[in-house]
């Protein structure tokens, strides 16, 4: 019987700029994180075996290396004390490679309702730097708050963007983050900014930096990018393949996603600056 349900939502990366590149080969970069009301939901119960199961299993994935049970793994290890086995089933709604985090987000769900069921009285911060150790995305989907994000994405400032409609569209093609990190033409250089104290989010003139590589190595993201931007500003989010466009209202957004070029995925989905997880949370507990 499932004891608790709970999203995993997606994010936006609203903009993404990269700074440098630290000598362990990961970027340094700065990116203004939104959440969408659209997410993967995990199901966890008590299971009998003892160990910590997950269904169904995902494409191309073992399960040894879906980020759902390395996160299990690592709390247990954190803890190492004896835990009742848990069985996660994972209702996957989320585009895997898709740049909106689905993997990352599953991890940060996973350590954020373990640490409520088995009651490890982990805090919001500890729980961010074991996140860390399973991805550059899970701490910001860990604290559950829109954040402008520094360091790989661990220094996280909170930012109130507009909470608007995105259309999000994912061009048919799944994109290795690790694959566009390594493209020697990737712009590894933009100048760090300086956010005002007061900032809230408005990415107005900022950018993707990996939108030019992405291009180039996907003509069919470009296409996207091109049909989108006829109805405002297009842009990608993480490093791909899905891209998006903001709209005031819902009507607008759907309007657009009405016309789309036929065969592309994607959906409608409103922007939250509180992720779903931890409004959730809240209303469950
Ligand atoms: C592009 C973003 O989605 C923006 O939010 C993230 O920075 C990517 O975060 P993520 O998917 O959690 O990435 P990870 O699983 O930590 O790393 C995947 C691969 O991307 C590269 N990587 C990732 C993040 C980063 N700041 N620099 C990197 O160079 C590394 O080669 C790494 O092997
Ligand atoms: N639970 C999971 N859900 C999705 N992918 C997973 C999961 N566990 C491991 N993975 C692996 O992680 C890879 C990246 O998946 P994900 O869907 O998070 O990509 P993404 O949206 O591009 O991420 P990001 O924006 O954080 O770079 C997948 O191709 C898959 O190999």
């Amino acid at each position: 019987m499932t004891t608790l349900s709970l999203p995993a939502p997606a994010k936006l990366n609203l903009c993404l700029h990269i700074t440098g590149r630290r000598p362990d080969g990961y970027h340094e970069l700065q990116t203004a994180f939104q959440f969408l009301d659209y997410s993967d939901w995990l199901h966890f119960e008590w299971s009998h075996h003892g160990s910590d199961t997950m269904s169904p299993g995902l494409p191309g994935v073992p399960d040894e290396d879906n980020l759902i049970l390395r996160a299990a793994r690592l709390l247990r290890h954190e803890v190492r004390q004896p835990l009742p086995g848990v069985h996660i089933v994972l209702d996957k709604q989320l585009p895997m490679g898709g740049g909106i985090g689905g993997g990352s987000s599953d991890a940060a769900t996973t350590l954020v309702a373990l640490n409520h069921l088995w009651k490890l009285g982990l805090n919001g911060n500890r729980l961010a730097e074991l996140g860390l150790q399973l991805g550059a995305d899970v701490p910001v989907f860990v604290r559950g708050f829109a954040a402008w994000a520094e360091g790989v994405g661990e220094r996280l400032q909170p930012i109130q963007p507009p909470e608007d409609w995105f259309v999000v569209l994912h061009p048919d093609c799944e994109i290795s983050t690790a694959r566009i990190f390594t493209d020697p033409g990737l712009t590894r250089n933009s100048t760090p900014i300086r956010i005002a104290p007061a900032f809230e989010g408005d990415v107005t003139g900022l950018r993707n930096d990996c939108e030019e590589t992405v291009r180039n190595l996907y003509p069919e993201v470009g296409d996207s990018l091109d049909w989108l931007s006829q109805f405002g500003p297009a842009r990608l989010t993480g490093t791909g393949a899905c891209i998006f466009g903001r709209f005031p209202t819902e009507s607008r957004a759907r309007e657009i996603w009405a016309c789309r070029p036929s065969g592309i995925n994607g959906f409608v989905a409103k922007g939250v600056n509180r992720s779903p997880l931890h409004t959730e949370l809240t209303e469950r507990t």
